[in-house]
């Protein structure tokens, strides 16, 4: 059976009410592909707001949460309190959260552990720097993020979404050019044969995320190993829908 396409849009720390709103009505309103997934990931603080007002066959994800279930983490939100919003998902590890805030691969892993626990779903991104890729080092460290969440996802990686975000490609409007993007998808494919197992492998999702926009999603989106996308900027306006109904 054939890996159902996935979108996610990553809002960032973007949007108050009326922008969100807009965004909300422009999905609700939207004709959008049935075939197509989509997961918006919202600001934790309207979180509820925007699971009230989004039909359920709309996800709604976290943008990141802590690895315990409560306590003295001062500022720091649980994976029950996105479940008790009714949110379904969550995502770890991106590229952000590693460089700005510090996040470790071990890290990461226990969030995406502790999120998989309370089964909610995860988008965990991986990717390499500029440096990294110019270096050669591209599939060492996609390879070595992937291998740290391994333990962590255990047998639930069919709540789990993969995102490769090569960080040159984030909000840069460098987009991978869809050959470049597939042979890293390829080769984690792979990868995952071999370390994982042939059906996690064949039924994994992998997004594609980097400067995804309406103009070049529809020929990323049709290559082999990219199963949807995890989209920041273009996610907040309204060719979302568009980068959505890429596969149509
Ligand atoms: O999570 C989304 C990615 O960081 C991509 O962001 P972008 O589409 O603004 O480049």
């Amino acid at each position: 059976m054939g890996r159902k396409f996935v979108v996610g849009g990553n809002w960032k720390m973007n949007g108050q009410s009326n922008q969100i709103n807009e965004i909300v009505n422009n999905l609700k309103n939207g004709s959008l592909d049935r075939s197509a997934e989509v997961v918006i990931g919202v600001p934790a603080i309207y979180l509820a707001q925007v699971r009230s007002n989004l039909p359920k066959s709309i996800g709604v994800a976290a943008q990141n949460c802590w690895k315990a279930d409560k306590g003295a983490f001062t500022g720091e939100i649980s994976a029950p309190m996105i479940k008790d919003v009714g949110a379904e998902w969550v995502i770890l590890g991106h590229s952000e959260r590693r460089t700005i805030f510090g996040e470790s691969d071990s890290l990461v892993a226990e969030k995406v552990a502790n999120a998989l626990q309370h089964n909610l779903k995860v988008i965990a991104c991986i990717g390499e720097t500029l440096e990294e890729r110019e270096s050669g080092k591209t599939e060492e460290v996609v390879f070595r993020q992937t291998k740290a969440l391994v333990p962590a996802i255990g047998d639930k990686w069919k709540n789990v979404v993969l995102a490769y975000e090569p960080v040159w490609a984030i909000g840069t409007g460098k987009t991978a050019s869809p050959q470049q993007a597939q042979d890293v998808h390829a080769s984690l494919r792979k990868w995952l044969a071999e370390n994982v197992s042939a059906e996690v492998a064949q039924s994994v999702r992998i997004q594609y995320g980097g400067s995804v926009t309406a103009a070049n999603a529809k020929e990323l989106a049709a290559c082999e190993d990219i199963d949807g996308f995890l989209v920041g900027g273009a996610s907040l306006k309204p060719e979302f829908v568009n980068i959505i109904n890429a596969r149509q």
